[in-house]
């Protein structure tokens, strides 16, 4: 990429997109083509189409798609399958047609097999069958890494596929029933511990900012207080309890955002496809690269991370009735540290850092 060049960031609101934006910026990229969703729906072929004959962009980054955890994984298994087939489909045929130069479309982890041997290899991909929460969202990646592989080998096209492992950072979704693991235990202890201290100014302010469904911030206080025991937050007999889903047990590898996009524009600037292809086997299984850490932690440990990390004091009960989802899937990163990146934040100290940002923003 020139520092010139004219590069599209499709999603740059989100939790990727905007670490991705803000790398760029950083490393002197001026030429930024943004749209925001209400601007430019994805998912709407003519509009992508208009888009890209007109704006003709060099290079694109694919961090839009419908994202959440594992019960809107779940729960919204039309739309994940949906929504992000149509995203992808649009945004890699027009950059096809339009002679973009090179595209980045993102997978996840959460896309190996469910018993994938650990840890999880590119060749794994494709090997056995999925985790049932997440499949309909599984197989759109999927068909998102094959797409960019086809056009690639009819076409000629230059589209490159990684394979980030659980993110977190500034601009995460922090809503209590929709989002991943780390931005809700994070909310969910911020505002544990604010019953603790019967600190109703900092609860309302807090829902406030961002609406919980169905709490109104301007209700009395015990009915904010029976709802928020819907979304695992209660208080009985003075102590307070936070909800955590699941046994516990379940292992998983979190990367602070800005470290993915730091990967991203790293893999960008560097690789074209064929540098991330087997060039031996004719069952290619592989084309994408891993991005994680290579190291994991329990729910349990994390939730426990977070507690202290927050000054958190109460109980946390571990909910059964919630899925666990997949027990373990760390990359295996040598492919990409080999390359020579690696990651620069660890755990304890994004988890300082997201939190800050959480209460600042
Ligand atoms: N978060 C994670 O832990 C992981 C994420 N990934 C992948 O990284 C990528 C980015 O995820 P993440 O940043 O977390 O997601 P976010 O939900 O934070 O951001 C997604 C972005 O996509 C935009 N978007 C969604 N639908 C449309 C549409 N129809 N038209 C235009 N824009 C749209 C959203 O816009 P708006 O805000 O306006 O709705 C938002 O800016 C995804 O491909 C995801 O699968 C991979 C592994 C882990
Ligand atoms: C990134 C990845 O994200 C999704 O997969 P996931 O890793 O299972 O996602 P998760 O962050 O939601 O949960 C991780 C673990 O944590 C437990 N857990 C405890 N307490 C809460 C809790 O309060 N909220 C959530 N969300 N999980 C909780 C939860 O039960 C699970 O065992 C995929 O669907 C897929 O979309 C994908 O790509």
């Amino acid at each position: 990429m020139e520092p010139g060049s004219k590069i599209y960031v499709a999603g740059h609101r989100g939790l990727v997109g905007s670490a991705i934006l803000k790398g760029l910026k950083k490393r002197g990229y001026k030429n930024l083509l943004l749209k925001t969703r209400s601007e430019l729906d994805l998912s709407d072929s003519e509009m992508v189409r208009q888009f890209f004959e007109e704006q003709k962009p060099d290079y694109v980054f694919l961090a839009a798609a419908k994202v959440g955890g594992i019960v809107a994984n779940n729960t919204y298994r039309a739309d994940f399958i949906h929504e992000n087939l149509m995203i992808q489909n649009n945004v890699i045929h027009y950059s096809y047609l339009n002679k973009v130069k090179k595209l980045l479309f993102l997978g996840s982890t959460c896309i190996y097999p469910k018993n994938c041997p650990q840890p999880m290899k590119e060749e794994y991909l494709l090997t056995d069958t999925l985790e049932y929460t997440n499949e309909p969202y599984a197989i759109a990646k999927i068909a998102g890494i094959k797409t960019c592989e086809s056009y690639n080998l009819q076409y000629g096209t230059n589209f490159i596929s990684v394979m980030p492992t659980n993110l977190y950072g500034p601009n995460d979704n922090f809503d209590l029933e929709k989002s991943h693991v780390l931005p809700a235990l994070i909310r969910k202890m911020h505002l544990g511990k604010a019953l603790e201290n019967d600190n109703w100014e900092l609860i309302k302010k807090d829902i406030g900012a961002l609406p919980i469904e169905g709490i109104d911030q301007n209700s009395e206080e015990v009915e904010i207080l029976e709802k928020l025991s819907k979304f695992g937050i209660s208080k009985k007999g003075g102590k307070v309890q936070v909800e955590i889903w699941g046994s516990g047990k379940p292992m998983r590898e979190f990367l602070w955002s800005e470290d993915m996009a730091d990967a991203c524009i790293f893999i960008m600037e560097r690789l074209n496809f064929k540098d991330t292809y087997p060039s031996d086997t004719p069952e290619i299984r592989n084309t994408h690269i891993n991005i994680g850490t290579g190291e994991d932690i329990s729910i349990f440990d994390l939730a426990n991370l977070i507690k202290d990390k927050i000054g958190f004091t109460g109980n946390l009960f571990y909910n059964d009735q919630k899925p666990d989802g997949t027990l373990k899937k760390l990359t295996d990163v040598s492919k990409l540290n080999a390359l020579g990146w690696k990651h620069t934040m660890d755990l304890p100290n994004g988890i300082e850092q997201i939190y800050d940002w959480y209460q600042k923003s």
